[in-house]
């Protein structure tokens, strides 16, 4: 998987580079179908995400559609949904329509029913995409400090799964333990994918991932289609153990 490694001095840089990324490739999605599909994770993804987008004027959000990568089974306004975090940061500032939001079904999420919830956000993929393999334009992914990404964890048999496209998991390293995760089927078919991550705490497994291809970690199976570039947006902090050489300019 060849990777594109952005690092930038400062969060607020990063969300500024991640900000032009973004708006170029829904222009270019928008122009070419006429909408562009983006499936974003939890975490800290959202605040760096959003920072800087939230205010973009030249972005279409009408013509958005949003996925979540993984989303936890609770309420959508429960302090851990990944909704929420996003709906706060900036759903709620920018007009895309409702209909255009996809969440994990509320009902099935709050009785933390992980497999009925994986099901429907299948079905929801299936609405949207049709019955061919999910292709989204953009999925976001954060990186774990154990090196996961989605609801995807090192040893765990997710990272075997190839027919589903959506799938339950209940037993997540990472609380709460009930969660819908997209499949590496889903993940590898983007066009664009992008990892977001920041912090000295982070540097030791960005290292890892960039320079140690053979530990075959969660992050390290993400390719994009047609074997295209997997990009990170990086501050200067979580890229502090990389090889110079190897971090490009935005
Ligand atoms: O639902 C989740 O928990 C996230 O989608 C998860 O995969 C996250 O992206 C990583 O754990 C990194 O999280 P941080 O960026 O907060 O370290």
């Amino acid at each position: 998987m060849p990777s594109t490694v952005y690092a930038f001095p400062t969060t607020d840089a990063l969300s500024g580079g991640l900000n032009t990324f973004v708006e170029k490739l829904s222009r270019e999605a928008i122009a070419d179908h006429g909408s562009f599909s983006v499936a974003v994770s939890g975490g800290s993804l959202p605040k760096l995400l959003s920072k800087e987008l939230v205010n973009n004027k030249q972005v279409d959000f009408s013509k958005w559609h949003v996925f979540w990568a993984d989303e936890r089974c609770v309420g959508l306004d429960h302090a851990d949904s990944n909704y929420l975090e996003l709906k706060k940061t900036l759903l709620d500032q920018v007009n895309v329509p409702a209909s255009q939001v996809h969440t994990i079904n509320s009902k099935y999420a709050v009785e933390k029913n992980a497999a009925a919830s994986a099901d429907d956000y299948e079905q929801q993929l299936k609405g949207f995409f049709g019955s061919n393999l999910p292709s989204f334009d953009l999925i976001l992914l954060g990186m774990g400090p154990d090196g996961h990404c989605c609801s995807l964890f090192p040893g765990h048999p997710l990272l075997e799964e190839h027919s589903r496209w959506v799938a339950p998991i209940t037993d997540s390293p990472k609380p709460p333990p009930e969660r819908i995760t997209l499949t590496y089927p889903v993940v590898n078919n983007a066009k664009n994918v992008a990892f977001v991550t920041a912090g000295e705490g982070k540097q030791e497994m960005v290292q890892k991932i960039i320079e140690q291809p053979e530990l075959r970690l969660p992050c390290q199976r993400v390719q994009s289609i047609n074997n295209g570039p997997v990009y990170w947006f990086v501050d200067e902090a979580a890229a502090g153990r990389l090889e110079k050489k190897l971090v490009s300019k935005f």
